[in-house]
């Protein structure tokens, strides 16, 4: 007997809908001494059930509903169709890689998918049946609120404690089970994502963006220490503090240390706390949950610690922290948790951390503007990278480079540097570093007539310090008028920035906002000079 027989035998019965009809059915298999054991009508069909029976049998009972008044065929088929149709469900759920849970309406859990119990760590037994609440905590008021307002929240994050206490993150989403008639609810549908394995799948699919130590061009020996101590302490977890002037590759210097480490595969979360208005800053950083202030997010958000789980945080321009953030931020290295914005409850986190700064943060503590024993927590590995003056041996190799580069994506000729060119490229001064130089070499290779670069292509002089700018203004004339506004704008950057502490001082005596001063600073290769 194979596994259906054995499960029992089903019979459609077609016919016409007459009153009693059901009724006479079940006689035939009853005056045969059988139970039923599951039935299903629907206009037109009876199905019905019964123990498993020899096949004699079955055909006499075949036989005897054809008699019934009604009855235009009865057939022996393989399943009721409630269950053929409950095989599917069940079939999908188990193929999904989402966590399903199903809950009634007294969010009792009534179904749980494979992937649920893998994401859970739980057996069945250790959830079906049981209140959600146990496991979700003060989180299940918005499960609730899905049930009895009868909408969907997409994207809920919630940290749970799985086996052994363990907390992870999930993202969730909840949909609630309304009747047909849409009169009463009748539950909810959780359908779980692992924050964590979100993030890999990311880093998956953005493979491409991977960044080694091999891309970062260099000559000079002192570049060579500063990466071979880079690569030296990638592996561990240490605290990486970054200094140097803008544009001398404090960024690249990040990415590549989170490449070589064991959390190449997290994500690399970069955040230029100078860029983001102090008022936001926070929650980007924390996340808040909802209800945390007038116009936060339904379902709250996930902070950049939280979204760098696994992987690195890169904070840059960290000496534009504000003082109140910075209390917060050294609890959170000290305690290595974090709590949203309007939170009760910490979360843990595993990340590693790099910060980069352009300031002398050893003075601004000693002058109050950063906390010193933020400082002391952050200076763990400090990496000094030069500024390009300072290694002048880079700059042939890194002009190839830019040139080349240009070269490739506007689909020209390969282009010559001239020995002239990379004299004047040596002897100039280089306040705005590699990213200057960048600037320099572009502007070179769409300025150039020829396909060699001249000296007199390169335009130093309209990089060069612009305290001079007022004086010589009219002996530009020769210059083209965009490249007269963007001097006389670099101007007038370069002298709010010398004037003020900081960049949101500049960016007040400006009356712009600091992001558009930032912008300004990295077009013209600017820095502030503490
Ligand atoms: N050694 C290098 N090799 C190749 N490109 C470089 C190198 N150094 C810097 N760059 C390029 O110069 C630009 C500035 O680099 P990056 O953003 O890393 O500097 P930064 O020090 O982080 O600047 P900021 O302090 O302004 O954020 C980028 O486009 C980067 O690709």
């Amino acid at each position: 007997m194979d596994g259906i027989a054995l499960r029992g035998i089903t019979l459609e019965i077609k016919g016409v809908n007459r009153v009693g009809i059901t009724h006479e059915v079940i006689a035939c298999i009853a005056a045969n001494q059988l139970d039923i054991i599951g039935m299903e009508v629907r206009p037109h069909y009876i199905y019905v059930k019964i123990p498993p029976v020899p096949a004699s049998q079955i055909t006499t009972i075949v036989e005897r509903i054809s008699q019934v008044s009604g009855v235009e065929q009865a057939t022996v088929i393989p399943y009721l169709p409630a269950e053929e149709r409950e095989n599917r469900i069940r079939t999908i759920l188990t193929t999904v890689s989402e966590g399903i849970l199903l809950l009634d309406d007294q969010l009792r859990v009534t179904t749980i998918n494979r992937a649920a119990q893998a994401m859970l760590k739980m057996e069945p037994g250790q959830l079906l049946y049981h209140s959600i609440e146990k496991l979700w905590g003060e989180a299940v008021s918005e499960i609730r609120r899905c049930m009895l307002e009868a909408i969907d929240l997409p994207s809920v994050p919630v940290s749970l404690l799985v086996a052994q206490k363990i907390p992870m993150t999930f993202v969730c989403s909840y949909h609630p089970i309304v009747s047909p008639e849409k009169s009463e609810q009748q539950g909810v549908v959780i359908v779980l994502r692992d924050h964590k394995q979100m993030q890999e799948l990311l880093s998956t699919v953005q493979k491409g963006e991977i960044f080694t130590f091999d891309e970062i061009i260099q000559q000079s020996a002192i570049m060579r220490q500063c990466i071979e101590t880079a690569k030296r302490i990638a592996k561990s977890d240490a605290i990486v503090f970054l200094q140097g002037e803008s544009g001398t590759g404090k960024e690249l210097f990040a990415k590549a240390i989170h490449f070589e480490s064991n959390r190449a595969a997290g994500p690399f979360v970069p955040i230029n706390c100078a860029a983001i208005p102090d008022t936001l800053l926070e929650s980007e950083l924390f996340g808040y949950e909802q209800g945390a202030f007038t116009g936060a997010l339904k379902g709250g958000k996930l902070g950049l610690f939280e979204i760098a789980q696994g992987g690195t945080l890169f904070l840059d321009e960290i000496g534009d922290l504000p003082l109140h953030l910075q209390v917060k931020l050294l609890r959170v290295l000290e305690e290595r948790r974090v709590r949203r914005v309007g939170g009760s409850k910490t979360i843990p986190i595993d990340l590693r951390i790099i910060a980069a700064t352009n300031r002398n943060l050893a003075d601004m503590t000693s002058k109050g503007q950063f906390r010193e024993d933020l400082y002391y927590r952050l200076h763990v590995i400090p990496i000094l990278i030069p500024p390009l003056r300072e290694r002048k041996s880079d700059i042939p190799m890194l002009a190839q480079f830019f040139m080349q580069k240009v070269c490739r994506t506007t689909n020209q000729p390969t282009m010559l540097l001239s020995r002239s060119a990379i004299h004047a490229l040596q002897a100039h001064n280089w306040p705005g570093n590699v990213r200057e130089l960048q600037n320099v070499l572009e502007r070179a290779v769409y300025l150039c007539p020829g396909n060699e670069i001249l000296a007199e292509h390169l335009y130093l002089d309209i990089q060069q310090d612009v305290s001079v700018h007022e004086e010589h203004s009219s002996s530009q004339s020769s210059t083209l008028l965009r490249e007269q506004m963007d001097s006389y704008e670099k101007g007038l950057v370069a002298n709010a920035l010398k004037k003020h502490a900081s960049i949101r001082q500049a960016a007040a005596y400006l009356g712009v906002s600091h992001t558009a001063v930032l912008q300004k600073m990295k077009k013209y290769g600017l820095h502030l000079r503490n």
